[in-house]
């Protein structure tokens, strides 16, 4: 299913289209208002860009349908009613952006068109550092500060002139000569270790800060106590924000109180200017009294700005502030290019929100460079050992970031157990210096280690060979997929180890699973630590007194918790103890509804490696409860493949018929067979003999019939299959099956119990498209009640195409081989529902 949002540019309809920037013009708006009013975005700006660029690529495809309110001719928000109102006397517009080196090209090519100069006459461009933080208009007249206001929609801003004469960086009066009218502009900002200090000051309660309004940090507290949250304090998520949000305070004192610093690089009404270049002008900016890019950061090194003369020179410069990124102490978000002669820039004029004479070039992907601190392991679900990266925290594309996943073991080292160099792999240290990569919300990667800055007698990382939580043996088990040491190290105690038997607890209740509303984490851990819950069975014999207790206790310890941190006393609650009741009640009336549960739910709750929830829905086709299953597995573990089979058997790219094939094969195995195949198995057993040798050997070692008949009939594979035997082969996990029976769970068979006259029995079904009146699940659930597969691809084998609107490649491929297609409405009506 293609949803619009999802669609390529080149795939909108008009109508889809008009939709589209519809959607874009109020996104966008909404993230506007959080963005410069509440100084809180929601997104990055990177995810902010990519809207802004979708918008312009349909505005680009239909110039017919720009709209009024379209983000392409809108700058900022309109100013918030916290302020008085103040008109630019001259409009102040954003930036054209560049992202690319070959866009910097496209700009001077397109000044120098407009401009009519020839490729080889001289053209001077500037290039600066672009500070992320707020811009800000300062008038003055006959030297004096008379008002400041900020950029708001650009026509009008905000007059927070009493808090602009409280930053240090801002001359109440001009130095030299007097200009009658001369408005200055430029960035207000906070540096990174200002930022950090008044976040801690902040969360420590000490900071001098505006009450919150009525009711809404209470709330949130309320809401992190039931989420088990930590605190939530009112810090800043990075130093932009940070600046907006202190400068734009109703009480200048509290803005005082703040690290507040400013940048000037342009200017507004100027009844004459003091030069005929941007350098010049910034120039003299320096002398009157202002901080400007053209001064060098610590006396000796070269300025930050610089005039360029050509494109390469611009692109150099851009790289070279790039890497000098990390260690100005303050956030820039890219580089401003500036046509240096101001008679030009006249000439060059305006589009509706930005200048023509200038471009912003974008740091490209949200990269940064920090100091790994320690490496933390933490202990899943699964008993993997994972380890994290905690960082000296940066900014990147607009959050702070504290940590970074290294994977595991081997990446950390730079090398698998036999010393072989891993991909991606890079012997990372405590102490190092990295290069780290954030790319939407997945948590960052690092992407370099800066050996240059690798301190003195720094040792490789020695990763634990015991589980940090339990302290029982970690082990690195052989892999049948690559026939080395997997590269993941697995805590050995199973479900007795506390964070195995929490996290395995948190998945068991989960929706796809036992699905137990109102088992959220707070209570899990709740639980958890009062001795209450061990095990899944033990949720079955839960009673209302400890429950209540245990969570109780748990509330009690987390505002405590809370008090301390914040330094605050918070209202005690007296309506709590009720709802604890009526909440406990609920929980133990959904546990009850989840006595008889779907045996396929069932399989998946038990959260066996290799066995989600599609193989879990095949096993319970073909089996009919939990014994018949153990019975399964125990009888196929009794007749299980030799090692070198299963390795074999499961390497990446080799089929089941192709194994069948390789298997019968003799002297010449790699007949046949794809070319990346044939490179898959090279790669493993060297040359076509090493092959061959590992076929004969595998073929020695076949599986026998119940193997088999588990593999196949219930249509899992061979690894999955390995996993179930693997899993049920642990004494501690058989009795937690065996337990959770015993407490009185049963399974229903989800075997489809379907008369042969199923119009729909054997049949091969796809959906496709957004379906408005069922879920997916609830679409495969229906079709697999009346005996049909549910498949993800059409192919000659389907039989009937279920087809919701936004439908994309599918339905094209189903029309294509003649395959039957219906709407919703149709289905239903056939299933007679
Ligand atoms: N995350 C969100 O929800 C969200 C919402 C709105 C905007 N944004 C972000 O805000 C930015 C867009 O806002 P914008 O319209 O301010 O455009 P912009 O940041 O792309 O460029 C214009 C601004 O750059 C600043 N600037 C800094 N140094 C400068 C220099 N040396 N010379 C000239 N200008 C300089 C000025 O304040 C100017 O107004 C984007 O980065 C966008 O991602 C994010
Ligand atoms: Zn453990």
């Amino acid at each position: 299913m293609t949803r619009i949002e999802d669609k390529p540019v080149a795939d909108l309809s008009q109508s889809e289209a008009a939709q589209e920037l519809e959607r874009l013009a109020l996104e966008m708006a909404e993230h506007d208002r959080r963005y410069y009013d509440d100084d809180e975005p929601t997104v990055s700006d990177a995810e902010y860009d990519a809207l802004r660029r979708r918008n312009s690529a349909i505005e680009g495809r239909f110039p017919e349908l720009i709209r009024e309110d379209s983000p392409s001719r809108r700058v900022g928000a309109a100013p918030s009613g916290k302020f008085a109102k103040l008109r630019h006397a001259v409009p102040m517009l954003s930036l054209d952006n560049a992202f690319t080196d070959e866009d910097v090209g496209d700009f001077a090519r397109r000044v120098r068109r407009m401009l009519k100069l020839d490729e080889d006459a001289p053209l001077a461009i500037t290039a600066e550092p672009k500070i992320d933080g707020l811009s800000l208009n300062l008038r003055y007249e006959d030297g004096k500060l008379v008002s400041a206001a900020t950029r708001g929609d650009g026509a009008v801003g905000e007059d927070v002139t009493a808090n602009a004469l409280t930053i240090p960086d801002i001359p109440h009066r001009l130095h030299g000569k007097r200009i009658p009218v001369l408005e200055v502009r430029g960035e207000v900002y906070m540096t990174h270790a200002d930022f950090r200090a008044l976040n801690a000051r902040l969360a420590q309660g000490t900071a001098k800060a505006e009450p919150p309004e009525e009711g809404d940090h209470a709330d949130e507290l309320e809401e992190a106590e039931e989420a088990g949250d930590k605190p939530a304090a009112r810090q800043f998520a990075n130093p932009r924000n940070a600046a907006a949000g202190s400068l734009r305070q109703k009480d200048p004192s509290i803005t005082r109180s703040r690290p507040l610093r400013f940048f000037a690089y342009a200017w507004g009404e100027a009844s004459s200017l003091p030069g005929k270049t941007q350098t010049e002008v910034v120039e003299a900016f320096g002398r009157m009294g202002f901080t400007t890019n053209l001064q060098s950061l610590d006396g000796r090194s070269a300025p930050l700005m610089k005039r360029c003369m050509t494109v390469d020179e611009l692109v150099a410069h851009y790289h070279a502030i790039e890497d000098m990124r990390a260690t100005l102490g303050y956030d820039i978000d890219g580089v401003v290019y500036k046509v240096d002669d101001l008679e030009q820039q006249e000439q060059l004029g305006f589009v509706s929100r930005s200048p023509r004479w200038a471009i912003a070039h974008k740091f490209s992907a949200e990269k940064a460079t920090t100091v790994v601190e320690a490496i933390d392991i933490n202990v899943g679900r699964t008993g993997k050992l994972a380890p994290l990266a905690r960082l000296t925290p940066v900014t990147v594309g607009g959050v702070v970031v504290s940590n970074a996943t290294l994977h595991n073991e081997d990446y950390i080292a730079g090398h698998d157990a036999d010393g072989n160099p891993i991909r991606g792999g890079k012997d990372i240290r405590i102490g190092d210096t990295v290069v780290i990569q954030r790319a939407g919300d997945v948590i960052p990667q690092v992407l370099d280690v800066v050996l240059e800055r690798r301190p003195a007698g720094s040792v490789p990382y020695q990763f634990p060979d015991h589980c940090p939580v339990c302290g029982s043996k970690a082990v690195r088990e052989l892999n049948p997929r690559t026939g080395r040491l997997d590269s993941v190290r697995i805590c050995t105690a199973g479900l007795t180890c506390p964070a195995q038997g929490r996290e395995a607890m948190k998945h068991f209740v989960s929706r796809h699973a036992f699905d137990i509303v109102g088992f959220g984490e707070t209570y899990i851990e709740a639980l958890f630590d009062a001795g209450l819950v061990r095990q899944p069975a033990d949720i079955f014999k839960l009673k209302f007194e400890p429950l209540r207790e245990a969570i109780e206790a748990r509330r009690q310890m987390l505002a405590d918790e809370r008090r301390k941190a914040n330094g605050e006393e918070l209202p005690k609650k007296a309506a709590k103890k009720a709802e604890t009741g009526k909440q406990i009640e609920n929980l133990l009336e959904a546990i009850d509804q989840r006595r008889t549960i779907a045996l396929d739910r069932f399989i998946f709750a038990l959260g066996i490696p290799d066995i989600g929830e599609t193989t879990a829905k095949a096993l319970s086709r073909h089996f009919d409860d939990v014994p018949a299953l153990m019975a399964g597995v125990e009888a196929a573990a009794k007749q299980q493949p030799s090692e070198a089979w299963a390795e074999l058997s499961a390497l990446e790219g080799i089929g089941e018929k192709s194994f069948a094939q390789l298997i019968e094969a003799n002297d010449k195995p790699l007949q046949g067979l794809k070319a990346n195949q044939r490179v898959a198995l090279k790669a493993r057993y060297g040359d076509e003999a090493g092959v061959a040798e590992a076929v004969a050997r595998a073929r020695e070692g076949q599986p026998g019939e119940a193997f088999l008949r588990l593999t196949r009939d219930s249509d899992i594979g061979t690894v999955a299959t390995l996993s179930l035997i693997h899993f049920f082969d642990e004494d501690h996990n058989r009795e937690a099956v065996q337990a959770l029976l015993d407490a009185g769970v049963s399974t229903e068979n989800a075997r489809p119990k379907v008369s042969g006259s199923s119009p729909f029995a054997g049949k091969t079904i796809v959906f496709t498209g957004s379906l408005e009146r069922m879920s997916r699940d609830e679409a495969q659930a229906m079709a697999e009640g009346l005996g049909a597969k549910v498949s993800g691809s059409v192919s000659k084998k389907t039989d009937l195409v279920v087809a919701g609107p936004g439908a994309g490649s599918k339905l094209d491929t189903a029309r294509a081989l003649g395959v039957e297609v219906i709407d919703e409405d149709a289905w239903f009506e056939r299933v007679g529902a």
